[in-house]
């Protein structure tokens, strides 16, 4: 089962339900607007290049979902529904950039028949392509790993992130099919575990060795010469920083700071070519995730919190960046990287 796809018999998005990972693989179906939006907000669907499908299958839902009888009213329902779907989540641009691509394209349709056609056929590419540019990216990145090696990750760049295969996790995947050994370190990822609970889970699923660790033990088992490289996701790459999980600037730090290369993966619908780091919303999250887990209290009830959901890691801290077009080094000259 692919993270995320379309269902045919009736015209709605599904997708894993990541929040209940790993105690429980269900497969859960959002037949309207608002359950998808609460399915991206709540992180049943989460990662940027699967919040990408996401927001291209939004649209085709909200296409079929429109009662207009014209052109004109269901390409201004589609836009609402573009606004409200962008709002669940600003700093991944994939988000943006699926949901765009989407009403782009319905724009040379001539009626609300072509619309949701259209809909649907381009959002279905977004979800294909991601496929192909994920084996791409691992491919790119498979060089830069050595047989024997241990990566370190943090969050969820894998296939649950993605359509299938995986950003970071999709370079790993790739060195091992060309028959390199590689071992995984897993950071736990707190607020919400995405570390522990889907990294583990995911790779474990496919027999790769991974090893999990708290986010607190990262320093260490780089000091102990446990990791030969750092490898993650992004969720917006823009001129100067990289946008990922919260966790992942205290890693490029340690890692400059025990001379171990550290590699984002990501495809090039991630970048944001006119964005700087003051241009981008970061997502700040409810203070119940690190107040809760789950049920179980792990703070006083009413304590002041700070949960910011992502953090910008500089571009000097990064060693190269793997897309489907290749790696790239610094100097990072994102109109090379996009022609
Ligand atoms: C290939 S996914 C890369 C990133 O999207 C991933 O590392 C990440 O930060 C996801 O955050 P999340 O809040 O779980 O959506």
């Amino acid at each position: 089962m692919r993270t995320i796809d379309w269902k045919e018999e009736s015209n709605s998005v599904v997708l894993v339900d990541q929040t209940l990972l790993p105690k429980e693989y269900r497969i859960i179906e959002c037949k309207t607007l608002s359950s998808l939006c609460e399915a991206i907000k709540s992180l049943r669907i989460r990662g940027a290049p699967a919040l990408g499908v996401a927001g291209g299958f939004g649209i085709a839902l909200a296409a079929f979902l429109s009662g207009a009888r014209d052109f004109e009213t269901i390409i201004r329902d589609l836009k609402i529904a573009g606004k409200t779907l962008k709002s669940t989540r600003p700093t991944a641009v994939n988000l943006s950039w699926g949901v765009d691509r989407v009403l782009k394209a319905v724009s040379d349709a001539f009626d609300v028949q072509g619309v949701r056609e259209i809909a649907l056929r381009e959002a279905r590419d977004i979800a294909e392509e991601d496929v192909v540019t994920n084996k791409s990216i691992g491919e790119s990145g498979a060089e830069l790993l050595k047989d024997g090696d241990t990566v370190l990750t943090h969050c969820n760049a894998g296939r649950l992130a993605c359509v299938d295969w995986g950003t970071a996790l999709g370079v790993v995947r790739s060195a091992i099919a060309e028959g390199k050994k590689i071992k995984v370190i897993a950071c736990e990822t707190r607020p919400l575990n995405q570390g522990s609970r889907i990294t583990a889970w995911e790779l474990m699923q496919d027999k790769i060795p991974v090893t999990l660790i708290s986010d607190s033990m990262a320093g260490w088992v780089m000091q102990q010469g446990l990791v030969d490289s750092v490898l993650v996701g992004a969720d917006r790459i823009t001129q100067d920083v990289v946008f990922n999980k919260i966790g992942t600037y205290s890693l490029s730090i340690l890692a400059k700071e025990h001379g171990i290369p550290f590699y984002v993966a990501a495809p090039t619908s991630t970048f944001d070519f006119n964005g700087w780091e003051g241009s981008v919303k970061i997502e700040i999250r409810d203070p119940d995730e690190l107040r809760f887990f789950g049920s179980e209290q792990l703070a006083p009830k009413d304590v002041e919190v700070f949960n910011p959901a992502f953090d910008a890691t500089p571009m000097e801290n990064i060693t190269a960046i793997i897309t489907e077009k290749g790696v790239f080094y610094p100097p990072f000259l994102l109109d090379e990287v996009l022609v």
